[in-house]
This record gives C-alpha cells, structure tokens and sequence, in this order.
C-alpha cells in the first residue's frame, strides 16, 4: 500500500550506496501508510513536518555529530556538550525558537544528555512549581535566558529516597533575616544532582528548616554556587563532580557541602509555606507539595521510555532485516534471522510495547496537566492519584524498557555489542530511570500503598465509588470470575483481556491486604505487617501499572476508531494490543494460574494466537518501526541505519578507532617486539 504522503527521508550518517533490498521489499509491501501511522505518533503532519525540519537541521549539523563520541575521554565528552548546549543557544536565537515547545524539540532531536537538562527539566519548573510570583518574577526571566544555569540538589550520600531523612540545614536567623545553610556531617554531603559538579551557577537546594529550635520539616530554597563573573564557587561552598560513572559520560553529576553559607529570607521557595520576618512559620496546603517537580519529572520519565524503547526497536528490527543466517535446507538462500520465530518472540512484544506506552505517556501527560490545573485552583485533591500513578508507571515503564533495550542488544548477535550499533550506550544511558526521580521499587510501595488503602476503603464502605483506574477495586466479585477465553479468537477480545489484568491486580490487592491482616493479627504493629508484604507489593504495582497501560491503549484505540481513522492503522494497532495484552500475560503466567484464573484449557489457545499474532506482525515489522520516524542520527547506530547498508557503515564506522590511527600498535616497541621471532 502506497503513503497518503511522501515522508522526508531522515538525513543519514550511513555509508551511502543503493538501499539494503530486503528493506526496500519490506517497505513496499506494508500493509498500512506508514506516513500516517508517523502522523498519529506525533500528533498530525503538519507537527510531524515540524519535529522533521527540527531533525533534519540537528542531524544534519557537524557540532551535533554523535559519531565521535565513542573516542572520547570524560572531559572530552563533557566539552563537546557544552559546545552542543552553546550552539543549542545560538539555533534557538538564529531559527527564532523562543516556545518551550519548541526548544524542547530542539533538544529531544539533539538527543544527548546535556548539562542544561536539570535546568531546563527540575531547576526552572521548581521555581514555576513552589515560588511565589514574585520570586518567579525575578528568577525566571534570568533561569530561561541562560543568564543563570542552576539544578535541583536533594539526594545527599546519606539519603536518597527518605526525603525526611536530608541532613541539610536551612536555620533561620531573625536577627538579619537570612538562612544559614550548613552540612553538618559527611552523609549531609549533596550527592549526584545532575549539572551540579561544574556547570551551575545556582541550584534549588532541598534543607530541613530549623526556626529557633523548630524541626519545619524539607523545604526548597534558591543558593547561588557560583560567581557570574569567573565561575569560582562562592564562600562556604565546596562543589565539584562525583566521578565515573556507568555510563552518562555527559553528565557532571556532583557533590556540594555548605559551610554556614547565609541567604536572604525570600530565597526559600514560598508559594505554599512561608517563614515570615518575625520567624513566623505557615504550614503548606498539602504536607508533600514540595515534592511536585519530582511527580513532573516522572510523568516527562513515562514519555520517554516510549521514544527509548522504540529507538531499540528500530535498530534491532532494520539489522535483524538485513541481517541473514543459515538456509533453510541446502542450496537455498539464507534466512533474514526476522524470519526466526524466536527473533520474532523477542522483539516484536517490545514493539507493541513501544507503541502501548506511547498511549500510556498521553494518558500521563493529560493526567498531569488536569493535575496542574487543580493546583493552580488550591484543588490538590487529585495529588494522591496522580503521585501514585505515576510512581507505578514511572517504574513499570523504565524497567520494561531497561530491559526491552538489552534484550534488542542481545538479538543482534556479536554486532550489538559493539558500541557502534548504538545499543550499549542506549542502555548504559538509561538504565539510571530505573533508580532516579524514586527507585522503583521504593515507587512501587507508593502506589501499592495507594491501592491497599483504597481496596480498605471500598471493603469497609460497600457502593463507595472510586476513580476510573481504581474503580475494579470496588469489585470484590470480581474474584469470583474465571477466564472463558477458550478459544483464539477469544484472547482477541479487549474486554476479556482487560478481565484478566484487573483480575489479577484484585487478586493481588487482596492477598496482600489478606497477608497484612494475617500478619497483625500475629501480633506485629501495622509497620512491620507492612515490611512483611513488601515483595508482594512490588507485584500489586506492576499488576495495576501493566492494567493502566492495557486500558489507556484499548482506549485510545476505541478513540481513534470514533474518530475515523483508516482501517489499515486501526488493524496494525489492534495486533499490537492485542500482542502487548496477550504477551504480559503469557510472561507472568504463574500470577493468573496460580489462583485457578486460567487453566489449561486456556494457555494452550494463548500460546497459539501469539505465535498468530508475530506471524501476523512480521510482514509489517519494517513499517511499524520507520513510522517512529527515527533520524540516523537519532539512532546513532551503525545497524539500524535507514538505508540498511549495515556492513558498509559498520566498516566505515571502526575506522576512526584511535587504534587504527598506525599500522603498528602502540606499545609493539616495548611489550611485543621483545618476545616475538626476529624474522621468518
Ligand atoms: C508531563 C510531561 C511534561 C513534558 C515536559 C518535559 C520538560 C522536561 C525537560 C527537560 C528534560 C530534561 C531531562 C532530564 C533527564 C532526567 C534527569 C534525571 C534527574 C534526576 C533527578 C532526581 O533524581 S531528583 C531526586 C529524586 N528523588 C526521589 O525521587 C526521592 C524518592 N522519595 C520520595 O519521593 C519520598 O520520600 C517517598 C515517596 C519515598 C516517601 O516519602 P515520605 O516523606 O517518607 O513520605 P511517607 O511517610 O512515606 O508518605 C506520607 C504520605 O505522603 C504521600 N506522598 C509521598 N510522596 C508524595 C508525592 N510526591 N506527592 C503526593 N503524595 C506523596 C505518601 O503516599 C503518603 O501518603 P499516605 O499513605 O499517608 O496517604
Ligand atoms: C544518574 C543519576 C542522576 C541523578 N540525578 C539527581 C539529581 O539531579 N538530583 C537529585 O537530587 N538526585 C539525583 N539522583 C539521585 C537519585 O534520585 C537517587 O539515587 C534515587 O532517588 C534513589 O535513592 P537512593 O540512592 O537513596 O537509593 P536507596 O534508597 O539507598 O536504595 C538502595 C536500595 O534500597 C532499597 N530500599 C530503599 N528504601 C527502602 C525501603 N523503605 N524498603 C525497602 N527497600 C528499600 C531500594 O529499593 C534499593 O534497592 C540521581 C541519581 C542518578 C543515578
């Protein structure tokens, strides 16, 4: 089937030469316009020629050139994105990119993990967040002109996830109206904000407040670090970065101790609680109000696992394209290892994966912005909910994806592990979301707590009505009911697969408020019942996160079907839910027999319609990963280039190893010469 519309082809870093054959087959016989499968993604053609021309001018210039970046030392790395931040600066004066929309697109098509991301994603929505007018009167101006680069320091050495736990001292002086911020141990030492060690002259430091004696709990106030005029961090403040990491080679993570470092009354962030001259303290609306930026952050987090996770996709499903082993039977042609079913089974759910959570991040994104709205109004009632959504999903999502990228990593053979096929550092790079913005499985005690509560509430007060997600947690007879899908085409219905998602996440609430009941009543305190259940409520979040993601996709699939789109895309997305539903289940099939949910009677049509279902994918494979739309640059990778000339650039790519710069190794003279045959 021909496209509605002729894409813009990706700007490419690829060998050039005529395309990969097998790609261009593939292309053509797509079953769906893969134009407008992009369109949907981002939201129409005219955002998605916009996203492109944003794209093609990043891909397209030399300072932005990732090709480099496996040869370069940390400080190397560190330079060459402060060069990328400055001439970030210079594209948004020259193209008149001053929406933050655009700006973001701009740095989402640069697509490195730049030292102005802490500003841009944490520094500057705090101040939006918890300062009073006045204060983002004086601040903001500054923070979106690059007048001022600050970041956001919470996590100490001692403490991360137990916020309460900060050692970090804010005491209020009366007498001149100031704040003396003072580390008073070792573990009060600032560890690991983003941007802190060398770049940022100002950061939003999180301190407990101490008012004559008086434990206010954590708040947020503005310090500057260092000077405007020569970058020397100011009196009393000892700053610098925390050394290698895993990968992040970009980033300069940093420690930052103060030593009775005074700041005037209006530096601490006051749009919910104040301290007034006199030492008077006013308590916020909502006791966590301050911890907003971080709920921001893991709703933005929740977008972008789908983008990471698709740029895994991609490589791995355009190599494993080209890529061929082994005929069938002798003197026939090699098969495209896509071909495999077990290739099939390893990539295609995480494709369906990538397009669930995308529909999972506009669920996030509206979700948050309803949120924002409330709060605006002092309606702070939807914060529980939105704070443990997005914790769930938050982890959910980071840890599918984490893992979905190493599984593309391992099904390209020996050429996934070189770092030119893009995957290793895709990896290294993200990895980290799984621990920062919440560890995840410190998130998940959030939204299981969250869930138990409810589960009390709706059992203590029969006909309580919950909100949307939740309200199957009102249905006790749920857990009553069993599968009837005993058929394949059964497990295509919508209905009966989000039966079993909101069947296994009752069934885990319950048990898990079964076993805390089961452990008080053993005579442990409520807090030790709960430290008795904490695996399973690991289990009780994902089960509900895996239902939200299901739902939010059946959803917008239903929506997309009012709303006219074609058929061919309704069918694409509709085998793609149904893989994403069909395969979670299979992957944790234990959760759904073990409580006599499924039988056999069940498993065996399951197993058979996913097996239909990759068969159904896979002449589609190649079309559902070009409509992420995805530059060479963005992709960075030597396998999943557009054109498939994988071998050509892979050859090309390894001859900028610093080793190949002579013919004769470095070292040869003084640690192989000595030993080798003089001649033959
Ligand atoms: C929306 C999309 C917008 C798109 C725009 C994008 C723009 C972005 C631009 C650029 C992007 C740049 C990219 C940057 C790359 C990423 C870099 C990463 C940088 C990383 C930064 C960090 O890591 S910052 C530090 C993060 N730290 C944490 O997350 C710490 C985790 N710990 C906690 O959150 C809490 O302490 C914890 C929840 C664990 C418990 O808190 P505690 O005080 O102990 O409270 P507790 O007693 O357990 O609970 C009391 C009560 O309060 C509830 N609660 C807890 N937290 C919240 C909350 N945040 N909100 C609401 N309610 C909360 C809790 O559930 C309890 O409730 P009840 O049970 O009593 O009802
Ligand atoms: C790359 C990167 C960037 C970062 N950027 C920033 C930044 O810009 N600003 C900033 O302030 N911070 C930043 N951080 C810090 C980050 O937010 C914290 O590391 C994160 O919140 C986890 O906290 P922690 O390190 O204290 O982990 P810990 O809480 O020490 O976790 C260690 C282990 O203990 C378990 N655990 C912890 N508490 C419990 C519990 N109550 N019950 C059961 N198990 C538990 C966890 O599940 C985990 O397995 C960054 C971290 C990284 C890695």
């Amino acid at each position: 089937m021909s496209s509605s519309s002729k894409p813009n082809l990706p700007v490419t870093n690829a060998v050039n030469g005529p395309p990969n054959a097998d790609l261009v087959r593939e292309r053509g016989a797509a079953s769906f316009p893969v134009r407008d499968l992009t369109y949907l993604v981002y939201g129409g053609q005219e955002r998605t020629e916009h996203l492109e021309r944003i794209a093609n001018m990043v891909a397209s210039d030399p300072v932005f050139r990732k090709t480099d970046r496996f040869f370069l030392s940390r400080t190397e790395q560190y330079r060459r994105s402060l060069e990328k931040v400055r001439h970030y600066k210079e594209l948004i004066a020259k193209h008149n990119l001053h929406s933050e929309l655009d700006q973001q697109d701009l740095r989402q098509a640069i697509d490195e993990d730049l030292p102005i991301g802490l500003h841009v994603g944490m520094f500057i929505p705090t101040i939006v967040g918890q300062g009073t007018d006045e204060q983002q009167k004086k601040w903001l101006p500054l923070a979106r002109a690059y007048k001022i680069i600050g970041t956001y320091a919470q996590t100490e050495l001692g403490h991360g996830s137990f916020i309460r736990g900060l050692e970090t001292v804010a005491t209020y002086d009366k007498s001149t109206q100031e704040f003396v911020l003072n580390s008073p141990t070792l573990t009060a030492t600032k560890w690991w904000p983003g941007a802190l060690g060398k770049t940022s002259t100002h950061c939003v430091v999180f301190a407990r407040l101490v008012i004559s004696d008086r434990e206010c709990g954590v708040h947020p106030f503005m310090v500057q670090l260092r000077s405007l005029e020569n970058h020397e961090p100011l009196k009393g403040i000892t700053v610098g970065d925390i050394g290698p990491k895993f990968a992040y080679e970009t980033m300069d993570n940093g420690f930052l101790r103060f030593d009775h470092v005074r700041i005037p009354r209006d530096h601490m962030l006051m749009r919910f609680a104040q301290v007034a001259a006199d030492g008077t303290y006013s308590t916020p609306p909502h006791s966590k109000v301050s911890y907003a930026t971080m709920v921001f952050m893991r709703a933005y987090i929740i977008g972008t696992a789908s983008s990471t996770l698709a740029k895994a996709v991609t490589i791995a499903v355009r190599y494993s394209c080209v890529r061929k082993q082994f005929p069938l039977r002798s003197g026939e042609p090699e098969q495209q290892i896509l071909n495999y079913q077990n290739q099939q089974a390893a990539l295609f759910p995480l494709l369906a994966t990538a397009y669930a959570f995308h529909f999972t991040g506009n669920y996030i994104r509206q979700m948050y912005s309803d949120f924002v709205r409330g709060m605006r109004a002092q309606d702070f009632s939807v914060l529980p909910e939105m704070h443990a959504t997005s914790a769930g999903l938050k982890s959910l999502t980071t840890w599918i994806a984490s893992a979905g990228i190493e599984t593309c990593r391992a099904s390209c053979g020996g050429h996934g592990y070189s770092k030119l096929s893009g995957l290793p550092s895709l990896y290294a790079n993200y990895i980290p979301a799984c621990t920062y913005e919440g560890d995840n499985t410190v998130m998940c005690f959030q939204l299981a707590r969250y869930l138990l509560k409810l589960y009390g509430k709706a059992q203590a007060k029969p006909g309580l009505r919950l909100p949307g997600n939740v309200s199957y947690l009102e249905k006790s007879t749920l857990l009553d009911e069993r599968c009837d899908a005993s058929t394949e085409e059964l497990w295509l219905d919508p209905a009966r697969q989000l039966h079993a998602y909101r069947n296994r996440a009752l069934r885990l609430v319950a048990n898990c408020a079964n076993r805390l009941v089961a452990e008080m009543q053993k005579g442990k305190d409520e807090v030790l019942a709960v430290e008795a259940i904490k695996s399973d409520m690991v289990k009780v979040a994902k089960a509900h996160s895996y239902y939200v993601v299901l739902n939010n996709f059946v959803n917008a699939i239903e929506q997309l079907r009012a709303s006219g789109t074609s058929t061919p895309i309704l069918r694409v997305l509709k085998t793609l839910c149904d893989l994403f539903a069909l395969h979670f289940i299979q992957a944790d099939l234990g959760d759904f027999l073990e409580y006599g949910y499924l039988s056999s009677l069940h498993t065996e049509p399951l197993h058979a319609q996913i097996r239909r279902l990759l068969e159904a994918i896979r002449p589609d494979a190649v079309a559902l990963v070009d409509a992420f739309n995805f530059t060479d640059h963005a992709l960075g990778s030597a396998l999943g280039v557009h054109n498939g000339r994988v071998y050509e650039t892979l050859f090309e790519w390894a001859q900028q190893e610093p080793l190949n710069k002579t013919q004769v190794a470095p070292g040869y003279h003084e640690y192989i010469k000595p030993f080798l045959l003089a001649k033959m």
